[in-house]
């Protein structure tokens, strides 16, 4: 829904040049940033950026540009490069998931069980902290990695 809002809002834009641009924003704002990621370090800045460069790359399917449109805010330069690793994420998630990975989660041993619990637990506390998960080879390193992408896909 929020990924519709924003390809109507463009098309508005595009289409029907709109009076006043600025108040169709900050009316639609909340809507259509609904299903941004929003850990604990994401800040209002970084969401408003990330909703301008997406109806930025909507408005470029028609040879449109931001700046054409007065009362639109502007993206902060570079910001472009920041979202990468949102897109990773992106991809990542059309990583189909089979029966087969979200069976794993509940064949994960002792170890690979205090290991998900843990990792799963900071993820939805949004602590922002990173993992390493090391063990000899054959140990179920991979077999952990594919029950987390398994159950936050289908999350
Ligand atoms: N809890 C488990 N239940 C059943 N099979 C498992 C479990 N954990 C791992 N395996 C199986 O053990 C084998 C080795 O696991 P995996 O590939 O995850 O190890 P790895 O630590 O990633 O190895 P490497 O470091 O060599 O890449 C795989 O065939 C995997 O399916």
């Amino acid at each position: 829904m929020p990924k519709a809002l924003r390809r109507l809002f463009a098309t508005i834009l595009i289409y029907t040049n709109p009076y006043d641009v600025r108040k169709l924003w900050d009316d639609s704002f909340n809507a259509m940033v609904e299903d941004y990621p929003r850990a604990s370090d994401t800040n209002n800045v970084f969401i408003k950026n990330k909703l301008l460069n997406d109806i930025s790359k909507l408005l470029e399917q028609h040879n449109k540009k931001l700046k054409e449109f007065a009362g639109l805010p502007q993206m902060i330069e570079g910001f472009e490069e920041l979202t990468t690793i949102s897109i990773m994420i992106e991809d990542e998630l059309t990583i189909p998931v089979s029966n087969e990975d979200i069976t794993c989660i509940k064949m994960l041993n002792t170890g690979q069980l205090e290991a998900f619990n843990t990792i799963k637990r900071s993820i939805v506390e949004k602590e922002s902290r990173t993992f390493f998960v090391d063990g000899p080879g054959g140990i179920g390193k991979t077999y952990l990695y594919l029950a987390f992408l398994a159950y936050f896909t289908e999350q």
